[in-house]
Order: C-alpha cells, then structure tokens, then sequence
C-alpha cells in the first residue's frame, strides 16, 4: 500500500527487452518518448491531469534491491548476471516534462515526455501510465460532478467500493483536485492534508433499541457538526422526527445538529420533505447530505427535480469511474538513436487514429489575449519559435487540414514543464491546494460549450505544418517501402 518501492511494478516485457538491448549492446542509446490518450473519457470535453506527483515518487525511487534482483533471476534464467549488476546500479537519469496536475488536457497531445537512454525510458513506462490513466481519469470524473454540484458540498465516499487501496486513497486526492471539499478516507487526508468528514452507519442505529437512543449517544458522544443518517427505518416517519427531537436536545446546550443524511428511496421526494420538516420544526440551518449510488446523471436529474440537497457524498461511480474505468493512455516512441544521431520514427496504423506523430514534441496553449480564453492547443517540433514569438499563427485541422483559421494577439502557453533534468528533479511539486486552485484558473481559461456535461464542442488540439508535414512524409516513406 502506497509502497514507495516499485522497480519491479514493470510489465515483465519491458525488462525482457532492455536485457535484449543490453546483449545487443543498445541499451543506452537514446529514445524519446510521449505520452497520451486518444479519446476523451465520459464523452466529457476535457481531461484533468493528475498523477504527477505519484510519477516524482516512483521515479525518485527507482532502484533495484537484492531481493528483486534475486527474483529477476529466478524468473528468467537467461538474464545473465552482469545484467542484474547493471540493474542494480540502475538510477533514472534522463529528462522528463509533464503538464501540471490539474491542467485541462485533450486527446491526442503529448501530457508527459521522457527522454533518456532506451533502458530507462522503457522500463518507466507500466508505473508512469498506470498512474497517469488512473488519476486523471478519476480527476475527470470528479470535475464532471463538480460542474453539476457547482457550489454545492462535496463529500468522496468511495473508499471501500475501491479497487484497492492505492485506489482509494490516490483517487481522493484526484477528487480534491477537481473540486471535492472533503474524503471519507483518513489515510488519504493524513497522507495529503486533504479535509476529512463522517456521518455514521446503518449499523450505528441497528446495534441500539431504538433510534432516538441511536441518535442521542451519537449527539452526545460527538455533538460538533452532527450528522445524523436518517433513513435505517423510515426516512420521514421515523428518521427525521427523530432528528428534529435531537436537534432540539442539542439547542437545549446552545448546540446545533449540523445535518442530516438520506441514503435510500426518492431523493427528491425524501430531501423536499425533509427540507419542510426540519424548517417547520425552526432548523432551517440543519443541511441535507444524500449519498446512494450517486453520480454527475443522477445529480443532474435530482437537481432538475428540485432537491434540496446541499452536501453529495459520492463513492462507487466515482472512484471506480464506473461508466469508462479506463482512460487508455499510451506511451509511444516518437525518436530514437541512429548512429548517433536522433530522427523520428512513426508507428503505423491501419486505424488511423493509431498512426503515431512522429518527432519530440512540444506543447502550446494559444490563449486570446483579448479575452483571456484558450483558443486551440497547438503541438509543434521544439525547433519551431513561430507560435513562441507570437507570430501569426496558422492553425488547421490535421485530419482535416481544411478546416483552419489564423490567430494573432495571442500567449503561447508553455504546458510541457521540466521535472527531472539528466536524472535530477528540477520541479516543486506544488501543495494540494495549489493545484486545486491551479485547476480552476485553467478552468477559467475555458468557454463554457468546452465545460458542458452533455456533447460538449470539441477543443482544437493541431498540429504544426512542420509537425503535420513529418508526418505526412513518413506515412508515405512507409507506404511506398511496403509497396516495393
Ligand atoms: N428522484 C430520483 N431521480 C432519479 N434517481 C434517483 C432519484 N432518487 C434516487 N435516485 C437514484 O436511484 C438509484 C436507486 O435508488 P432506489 O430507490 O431504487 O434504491 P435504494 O433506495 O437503494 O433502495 P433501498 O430502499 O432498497 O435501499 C440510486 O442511484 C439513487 O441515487
Ligand atoms: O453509494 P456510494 O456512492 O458508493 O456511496 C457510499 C455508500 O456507502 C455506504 O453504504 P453501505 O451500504 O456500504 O454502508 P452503510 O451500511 O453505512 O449504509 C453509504 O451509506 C453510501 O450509500
Ligand atoms: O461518512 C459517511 O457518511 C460515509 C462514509 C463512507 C461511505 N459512506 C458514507
């Protein structure tokens, strides 16, 4: 759990084929490798990234102990043991840049770069897409139910619908980055400072006689910001009377029920009525919290309904990103070493949307500095200063190169950061509330038809003629070898 001891978290190929190099003797020529997904998850706009600085940690980290080292050789008997002397010395030392955690981010545009010698960018690549699919999937998830809450409370509940605990604790912390206020998991707010809240169990109030007994001890025992579940019997027979009378007990002693929560039946119905039960009884101050099985549809539909909801506590569909529980982000090669030389290379594809971009590449952001609004994202060969210097810009389409526009009086935003530097780390990792804030400053950067729940206007992510020319050269140098 949260083991910061993950050299052998690595698909068993990638160590089969940096033993090949080695034998070869290419093990440390240098590679260049991207990053990226292809399509958007949730048919959602945008993508939140995170995941970043669970990379740092692994990365920082990577070392090969005795123990793996002796398994390596039980599994393989062919690794001879000067390879596992070479392992054992094993130190990241190449270049990594990286978007920032809680950066909007699109299909098909380089979020990470690696670049170093073949062995070590090889072997990262299991751990850094492992966790780059899984957080910012679940970031992009939360950022969806946040855009329904708006300035509702949101509660993460899903710890224990979890696949596993990583999952739980890393997915609360992608949660609170797109806005979640507070987790149920005390691990995850212990490990990153992220606020922690609790109601209590069907259990609590079945272990008693009676409720009211249940709710009165539970008052007692913890009075401050008081939530009381409401809904192990009756929800409007039964749990709220016996959370109004326990409300009165607690202003007896100057003290206040903070809320109440719903968790079964018809959330509208039940919140409406127990918004006019708790008024009537002169609490108008005791908020509703409704959990259930909750995700941004059911939210969505409940609000349209009129609920009087004020705090969501959301698990399962959360954390489990139940209706895409994957992201599908790749790692591809884009250059590699020819007799000591970098050049490009391309995987082709008879799908399309798999030909790779071939050549390292960089990242911009054209923002209008008119409006302060992000206009397209644009991925261009790091030689090319066109877009840097603020020069008029040509964008196209690079599936379909007719449709273009040009752009002037723009910023060209640089999203790819350094972050390991010839082995070194060169990046702060930000605090969590920075990068909280840090993602609704980019959210900010957008038009709202990007944001939108519901077949959201699609974000131009292009391609530099030069980028876009490379390409188109090595589809052909490809075609025409295969046809000879
Ligand atoms: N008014 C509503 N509109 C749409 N969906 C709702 C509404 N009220 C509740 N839901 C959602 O419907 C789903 C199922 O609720 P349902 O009432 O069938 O089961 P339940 O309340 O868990 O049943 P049980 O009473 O046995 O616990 C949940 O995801 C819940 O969040
Ligand atoms: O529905 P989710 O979005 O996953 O939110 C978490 C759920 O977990 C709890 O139920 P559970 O039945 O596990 O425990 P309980 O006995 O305390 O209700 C809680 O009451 C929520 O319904
Ligand atoms: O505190 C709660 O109400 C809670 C915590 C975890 C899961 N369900 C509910």
């Amino acid at each position: 759990m949260l083991s910061e001891h993950l050299a052998l978290h690595t698909d068993k190929y990638q160590i089969n084929m940096i033993y090949a190099h080695w034998i070869n003797g290419s093990h440390n020529r240098k590679a260049v490798f991207e990053a990226y997904f292809r399509k958007l998850p949730f048919g959602n706009g945008y993508a939140v990234f995170a995941g970043l600085e669970r990379i740092v940690q692994y990365i920082s980290n990577l070392r090969f102990t005795d123990k793996d080292l002796a398994y390596l050789a039980q599994q393989e008997e062919n690794y001879k043991p000067e390879f596992l002397e070479l392992l054992r010395d094993f130190r990241f030392r190449g270049n990594l840049f990286s978007l920032q955690e809680g950066d909007l981010c699109f299909p098909n545009e380089p979020l990470i770069r690696v670049e170093g010698s073949i062995m070590e960018t090889q072997l990262v690549e299991t751990a850094l897409l492992n966790f780059m699919n899984f957080q910012t999937l679940i970031a992009t998830k939360a950022s969806r139910i946040k855009r329904v809450a708006e300035k509702d409370v949101l509660l993460e509940f899903g710890s224990r619908r979890a696949q596993e605990a990583d999952a739980a604790v890393w997915g609360a912390r992608a949660a609170y980055i797109s806005g979640f206020d507070a987790t149920s998991n005390l691990l995850a707010g212990e490990t990153f400072g992220i606020p922690t809240k609790g109601t209590h169990a069907h259990s609590w109030v079945q272990i008693f006689d009676s409720e009211q007994e249940a709710f009165e001890i539970y008052a007692k025992a913890l009075p401050d910001y008081l939530s009381l579940l409401v809904d192990t019997f009756d929800t409007l027979e039964s749990g709220v009377p016996h959370a109004i009378r326990t409300a009165k007990l607690l202003e007896a002693e100057g003290k206040r029920l903070g809320s109440i929560r719903l968790d079964s039946g018809d959330l509208t119905y039940l919140s409406i009525q127990a918004r006019r039960m708790l008024d009537e009884a002169g609490l108008p101050y005791v908020k509703i919290v409704a959990s259930n099985d909750l995700d941004e549809n059911t939210m969505f539909n409940l609000k349209a309904q009129g609920a009087r909801i004020d705090v969501w506590g959301v698990g399962t569909q959360l954390i489990t990103a139940a209706d895409q529980p994957a992201l599908g982000g790749v790692y591809k090669l884009v250059e590699r070493e020819r007799n000591g030389v970098m050049e490009p290379t391309i995987k082709i594809s008879g799908n399309p949307e798999k030909v790779t971009s071939p050549g390292k590449k960089d990242l911009l952001r054209i923002v209008s500095k008119e409006s302060g609004k992000a206009i397209a994202d644009y991925i261009c060969l790091p030689h090319e200063d066109q877009a840097r210097s603020g020069g008029k810009l040509r964008l196209f389409d690079p599936v379909h190169p007719y449709l273009k526009k040009s752009v002037k009086d723009y910023e060209a935003i640089s999203m790819l950061q350094p972050v390991f530097a010839g082995g070194e780390l060169v990046y702060d990792l930000p605090q969590l509330e920075e990068i909280r804030n840090h993602h609704q400053d980019q959210l900010n950067m957008f038009w709202p038809e990007y944001l939108r729940k519901l077949n959201p206007e699609i974000y131009r992510v292009n391609l530099s003629q030069e980028a876009w020319e490379l390409k188109q050269r090595m589809i052909e140098e490809h075609m025409s070898q295969l046809e000879e």
